[in-house]
């Protein structure tokens, strides 16, 4: 195992990419821009299994972007229609489930989450902030993103160590890379048969 990847336990299920057993989604937290939407929809296709990004799914719900419901509903309003989101996806998902940066902040997810498997992305502060800039995550938007994001990272880092599984660095390196370690650990059986099937690519 890399130094880049830690791993708290085993991972609960097996998913194999001609869906034949997948008896419980595996989870993807980390702060914004660790990279939770790129990588878990990337994992979720190499697993050939559904994905689902609870911050899509209450768009969905809400009929509203999430800015907007930040800004006409409230943080409490958009906590607690996420912390509702994500119980009804994880009660029903199947395959890779992507959570929004802020949805561990919830004692009672936390809860929830203690029963799956779960990856955690990690990035550094300045990479992490200089991801996330630009207006579509109201918690950093404006100013001083640095300084808000440092704040969030000293808040939340011992809540996602809480809750993970497993933990992997998504900071300079590239997506591809990281969904291969995942793979390895989430299922070893598959990374053999990826890793097989790339040698006979480059030998033909
Ligand atoms: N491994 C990577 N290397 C470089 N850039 C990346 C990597 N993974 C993601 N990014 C870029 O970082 C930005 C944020 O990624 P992404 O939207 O997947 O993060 P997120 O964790 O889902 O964020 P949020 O919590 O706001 O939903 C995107 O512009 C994406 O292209
Ligand atoms: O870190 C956060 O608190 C957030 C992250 C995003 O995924 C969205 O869920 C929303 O912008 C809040
Ligand atoms: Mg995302």
């Amino acid at each position: 195992m890399g130094r880049n990847l830690h791993a708290m336990s085993s991972p609960r299920s097996i998913a194999r990419r001609d869906g034949s057993r997948w008896p419980e989604p595996y989870v993807v937290i980390g702060m914004p821009g660790s990279g939770k939407t790129t990588v878990g929809k990337r994992l979720a296709k190499t697993l050939g299994v559904p994905f689902a990004d609870t911050d899509h799914l209450i768009e969905v719900d809400q009929h509203s972007s999430i800015p907007e419901i930040f800004s006409s509903r409230g943080e409490g309003y958009f906590r607690d229609t996420e912390e509702r989101i994500v119980a009804e996806t994880l009660a029903s998902a199947t395959g890779v489930v992507s959570l929004g940066g802020g949805a561990i902040m919830r004692e009672a997810t936390r809860t929830r989450l203690h029963d799956f498997t779960v990856v955690h992305l990690t990035i550094g502060v300045a990479e992490g902030s200089r991801r996330s800039g630009g207006g579509n995550r109201p918690l950093l938007a404006g100013s001083d993103v640095l300084a808000r994001y440092q704040q969030l990272h000293t808040d939340r880092a011992p809540l996602y160590k809480e809750v993970s599984t497993i933990s992997v660095s998504t900071e300079r390196r590239s997506t591809g890379k990281v969904v291969r370690e995942l793979v390895e650990f989430l299922d070893p059986v598959l990374a053999t048969e990826l890793a097989e099937e790339s040698n006979d690519d480059k030998h033909t």
